[in-house]
């Protein structure tokens, strides 16, 4: 898959700086406004019972802050953070290492938790429901099972597409909670919070035009923000002026909207050779060369989102909005 400036996905250069750009509570945390007042109510009143908090999902797009959140709840709870991803943890003795080495009340984040192997995840479930593991020792005939007490422990799993979570490993979690794209607002604030860490100036009108060029996305924010950064060293004094930000976002060719070269290849090729639809997913992949899984992972969501595509029983369809954006009369 090509590389976007647009992508959700961390990149090399996000994921060095992603550390310091992260809010440590839940108060310096911007936007997801219900996912907050319910968090700070359950960890509230579990640091009131003395207990650990209950056990948390958190689902959405990547990019949104799922991480930071785990990281926060850590925080808040005044306990350590331990970081793994599904696809780290090959074994049922994996997991068993990691659960073991927990101390009481730590919190066990858990990336990409839909990618845990189906062995792994039986293993899971009792450690999630009784605190313990069931462990089989020897072989053959002489093999037995023994149970392990593990400490009490949170488990933040994060997962970017809930419905490939199974029934059982989903039921497990006490708390679901699903993180919306940012609104343009929240994402001017949070753009005016990194530049302040950078200690670049920047005019609120420009702290606008990259927050509403950003797929409603904080890391996708940062990001454009730091190469808007580097024109206005090279072309200005350092301060990022409306002009230089615009300037700067035309150059990297990410529209108004926040959308790039892929994208308008996959909307105009609707367009111009099926009248905008309904075409089918796989139709839509093999005409402009990319697979139809990354299509509905990477770039429908947005589209959707902002309404320029709908999906119907027939195939996907481009709605008039889309049209208008690129200056295109609706086909009758
Ligand atoms: N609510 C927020 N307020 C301020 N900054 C945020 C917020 N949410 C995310 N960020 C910033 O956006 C970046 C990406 O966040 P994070 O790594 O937590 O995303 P993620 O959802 O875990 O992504 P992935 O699922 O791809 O790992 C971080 O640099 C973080 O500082």
């Amino acid at each position: 898959m090509e590389e976007r400036l647009i992508s959700g996905a961390a990149d090399y250069d996000d994921a060095s700086l992603e550390y310091s750009l992260r809010p440590k509570q839940l108060r310096e945390y911007i936007g997801q406004q219900k996912v907050k007042e319910n968090l700070t109510v359950f960890i509230e009143a579990a640091k009131m019972r003395g207990e650990t908090l209950d056990h948390v999902l958190l689902y959405g797009p990547p990019g949104l802050g799922k991480t930071t959140l785990a990281a926060i709840i850590a925080n808040e709870m005044g306990v350590q953070l331990r970081t793994t991803a599904g696809p780290a943890i090959e074994r049922p003795g994996d997991l068993a290492a990691i659960l073991t080495a927990l101390e009481p009340g730590d919190v066990l984040f858990i990336d990409e938790i839909h990618r845990l192997p189906r062995a792994v995840e039986e293993v899971l479930y009792p450690a999630m429901e009784d605190f313990c593991l069931d462990i089989v020792i020897g072989k053959g005939p002489a093999a037995r099972s023994v149970r392990l007490d593990l400490p009490p422990f949170t488990l933040v799993g994060a997962t970017t597409r809930s419905g490939a979570l199974s029934a059982p490993l989903r039921d497990r979690f006490g708390v679901l909670s699903r993180l919306e794209y940012y609104t343009p607002e929240e994402l001017a604030h949070i753009v005016k919070r990194t530049a302040h860490i950078f200690a670049v100036e920047i005019e609120d009108e420009a702290a606008w035009e990259v927050a509403r060029r950003s797929r409603g996305t904080p890391r996708i924010a940062n990001r454009l923000l730091r190469r808007v950064r580097d024109f206005a060293q090279v072309r200005g004094d350092g301060t990022i002026t409306f002009t230089l930000a615009n300037e700067a976002l035309e150059q990297l060719q990410v529209d108004r909207l926040g959308l790039d070269h892929l994208d308008h290849k996959l909307l105009k090729s609707m367009m111009e050779k099926f009248r905008g639809g309904p075409v089918g997913l796989e139709t839509i992949a093999a005409t402009i060369g990319e697979e139809a899984q990354t299509i509905e992972d990477v770039y429908e969501p947005y589209l959707l989102q902002i309404g320029f595509l709908q999906r119907t029983p027939r195939g996907r369809v481009v709605t008039p909005l889309a049209y208008n954006h690129f200056g295109l009369e609706v086909p009758r």
